[in-house]
């Protein structure tokens, strides 16, 4: 299946601020985009990468479009095949999570793979009048939105796929269950987990 893959690559994964310096957040942000190419391309999709401005990911395809991320997208949607939309920031992303993904879906339906905090991390597309709304709530207004052009709808329950990865805290997910190139990372880096009183942290130790 083709999956659209956007990517922030001019200023990725600000809300890191507090824990990575900017060299070192887009440094990370391009570790995930692997992991997340990665692993569509062993479930056997086909990814390109819509990216804001132009990255190298080898043969993956990269098509670059300034507009906002929703228009980004909706400017690739309406065909009548199938088509996968999964976000970059997923450190925790596995082929199994992915197929996970593909089998919720079916002829004429969208599926939906929540992300944490009302966020939307991936979905399939098979209606060819369903459009994306990313931001705020976004999970609820693509059931919604799909709802109202008459498609069925799935909601994927999975751990892997809902980890996107925005906040500091988020980084605990990836140390722990991380297992490419963003955990890798992130440990080079430095990062371990910080275990005291309550819940499990990060910590830095160079
Ligand atoms: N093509 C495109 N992708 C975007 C845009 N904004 C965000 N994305 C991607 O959409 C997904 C979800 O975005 P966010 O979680 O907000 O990621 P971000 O913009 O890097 O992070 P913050 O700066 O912390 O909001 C990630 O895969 C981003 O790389 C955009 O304007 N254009
Ligand atoms: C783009 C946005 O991402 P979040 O800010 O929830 O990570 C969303 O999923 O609608």
């Amino acid at each position: 299946m083709r999956f659209l893959v956007p990517f922030e690559a001019t200023r990725p994964k600000t809300r890191l601020n507090p824990v990575l310096d900017a060299a070192e957040r887009a440094a990370f942000a391009r570790a995930m985009l692997r992991d997340v190419l990665a692993a569509l391309r062993a479930a056997g999709h086909d990814p390109t990468v819509v990216a804001t401005q132009a990255v190298d990911e080898g043969d993956v395809p990269v098509a670059v479009d300034d507009r906002p991320l929703s228009a980004a997208v909706n400017a690739r949607l309406g065909g009548t095949d199938p088509v996968g939309i999964l976000v970059a920031d997923l450190g925790l992303v596995t082929p199994a999570a992915v197929g996970s993904l593909v089998d919720a879906s079916d002829e004429g339906g969208v599926a939906v793979a929540p992300g944490r905090g009302g966020g939307t991390n991936g979905l399939v597309v098979s209606h060819p009048d369903f459009r994306v709304d990313f931001h705020g709530v976004s999970v609820r207004d693509h059931l919604a939105a799909a709802r109202a052009v008459g498609a069925e709808t799935w909601v994927v329950d999975s751990m892997r796929l809902s980890t996107d990865v925005d906040e500091p805290a988020d980084l605990v997910e990836v140390l722990l269950h991380g297992e490419g190139e963003a955990a890798a990372w992130l440990r080079d880096a430095g990062f371990a987990l910080d275990i005291g009183e309550g819940r499990v942290g990060i910590d830095r130790t160079v």
